[in-house]
């Protein structure tokens, strides 16, 4: 099968992400959408997995849950976009993994991922005395808080920090993590001004999953690294 004959699926496709993904995979030309679901489409769960040999997931917790109850039984794989899951579903994506290739990742940009692996780096450094922040910022419709990128970069800083989310206006989407010392400071910021960076970043990673087993639940430094 050659790339360009792929069939994959959107489930969230009437979102925002939704919509902005269309636009690129059709730009892309590696793929072709062959289905697509959102809260209100007469798709069904199983005609999505049926039709779709990778899924780009960008819906809600309960609509990526109920996506890999329907996923395992077809051996679809999945890129989790989507964010705001509790402990307990972050477990069950983890649990789904070892069936089925899965990548979650709660912000697909090379930037953000790069402000994630700056962080590690600089805080490794820095004496604990420093004290340490992460900020997000997002629209006002923007459902969960932290983000889960602000939640993704935190689990690579090991000291102590602080979260600050502001959801207000239209921001497609910021992260700062901030170090504050006695008389100096460090700010590493990561901002996007469309949601076409995210867009690209799903499809690049579609394109590494195709070639990958069931196993641990992959991440954008899988691909970027
Ligand atoms: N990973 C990343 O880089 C990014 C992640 N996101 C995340 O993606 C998700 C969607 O974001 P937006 O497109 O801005 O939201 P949105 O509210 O504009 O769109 C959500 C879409 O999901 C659908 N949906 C909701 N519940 C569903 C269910 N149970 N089953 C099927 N479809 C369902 C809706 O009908 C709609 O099409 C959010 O969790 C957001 O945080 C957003 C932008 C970038
Ligand atoms: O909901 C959004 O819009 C975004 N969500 C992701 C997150 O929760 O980190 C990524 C991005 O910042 C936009």
């Amino acid at each position: 099968m050659s790339a360009k004959n792929i069939p994959v699926g959107i489930n969230g496709s009437s979102g925002k992400m939704g919509k902005m993904l269309r636009k690129a995979i059709l730009q892309d030309g590696t793929f072709y959408l062959s289905a697509a679901r959102n809260t209100n489409s007469d798709t069904t769960l199983q005609t999505l997995c049926k039709m779709a040999k990778i899924i780009f997931d960008f819906s809600s917790p309960k609509g990526t849950i109920a996506l890999l109850e329907e996923t395992t039984k077809h051996s679809t794989k999945v890129i989790i976009g989507t964010t705001g899951f509790n402990d307990k579903q972050m477990l069950y994506l983890k649990k789904m993994a070892k069936k089925n290739a899965i990548l979650y990742a709660p912000n697909t940009t090379i930037g953000a991922t790069a402000l994630a692996l700056a962080s590690k780096a600089i805080e490794q450094i820095l004496p604990s005395s420093f004290d340490t922040t992460i900020l997000d910022i997002h629209h006002k419709d923007k459902k969960d808080a932290p983000s889960g990128t602000a939640l993704m970069i935190s689990q690579q800083i090991s000291r102590t920090h602080d979260h600050t989310t502001i959801r207000a206006g239209k921001s497609i989407g910021e992260h700062q993590v901030m170090f504050f010392g006695e008389d100096e400071e460090i700010t590493l910021s990561h901002k996007v001004t469309s949601r076409k960076p995210f867009a690209l970043g799903a499809i690049k990673a579609a394109k590494w999953l195709l070639n990958k087993e069931s196993g641990s639940l992959y991440s954008m430094q899988d691909v970027f690294l």
